[in-house]
């Protein structure tokens, strides 16, 4: 399985979470810096995503139906056969999905993430080690925590130091 680093713009871009529960929690710790647009869809909620209340939270089980205006979906249940329909779905409905108990069979996946004003780290094993992606993002952010990774200040400098 090989993986494409993109970066993606989400202006009006609406994030998907089927499932309420830990793994939710953590994909929207990951999520929110970048976008508050997410909606959930789920019977039951995390405490720490009920404290979020820019969540939309939609308190039913998965149908197909709730795919629509969905840019990236996370199929986060714990149901094995549920997360699987929501990928089936969310391919016909053109979206891109995550499957968080089955991760090859989505589209995407989540790397680990270091971010300092402009500057983005994201860092994937491809799925193959998360322990050693989240081992190279945190060794990242440590060398930048020391000054020893110079960020670029502004424009003027950029022939310096590219
Ligand atoms: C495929 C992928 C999911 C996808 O994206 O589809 C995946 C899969 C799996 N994760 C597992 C476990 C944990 N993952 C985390 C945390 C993170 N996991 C993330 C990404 C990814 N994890 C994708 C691949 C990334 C890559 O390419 O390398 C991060 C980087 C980003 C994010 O999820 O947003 C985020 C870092 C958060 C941060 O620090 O920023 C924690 C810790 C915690 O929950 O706090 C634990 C519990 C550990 C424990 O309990 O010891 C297991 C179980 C097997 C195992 O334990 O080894 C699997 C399944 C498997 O590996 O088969
Ligand atoms: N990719 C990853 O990083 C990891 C994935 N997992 C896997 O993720 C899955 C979910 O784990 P947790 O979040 O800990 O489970 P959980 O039990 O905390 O949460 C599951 C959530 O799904 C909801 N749900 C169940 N059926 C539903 C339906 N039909 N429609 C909508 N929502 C529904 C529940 O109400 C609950 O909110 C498990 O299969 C687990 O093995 C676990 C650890 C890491």
């Amino acid at each position: 399985m090989t993986y494409l680093p993109i970066n993606i713009n989400l202006t009006d871009a609406e994030i998907l979470i089927i499932g309420g529960g830990n793994v939710a929690l953590h994909k929207v710790e990951g999520l929110e810096r970048f976008t508050q647009n997410i909606r959930v869809v789920s019977p039951e909620l995390h405490p720490g995503l009920l404290k979020r209340e820019w969540i939309k939270w939609e308190e039913k089980i998965y149908d197909s139906e709730d795919l629509k205006g969905a840019f990236l979906v996370f199929a986060a249940t714990n149901h094995r056969q549920v997360n699987e329909q929501v990928r089936n779905d969310a391919q016909k409905h053109r979206c891109l999905v995550n499957v968080v108990d089955a991760p090859s069979t989505g589209d995407f996946i989540s790397p680990a993430i270091f971010s300092e004003g402009d500057m983005t780290v994201a860092v994937s094993s491809g799925g193959k080690n998360v322990h050693a992606a989240v081992k190279w993002r945190n060794d990242i952010r440590d060398l930048a925590e020391k000054g020893l990774i110079k960020w670029i200040p502004e424009n003027k400098d950029k022939e310096k130091t590219l």
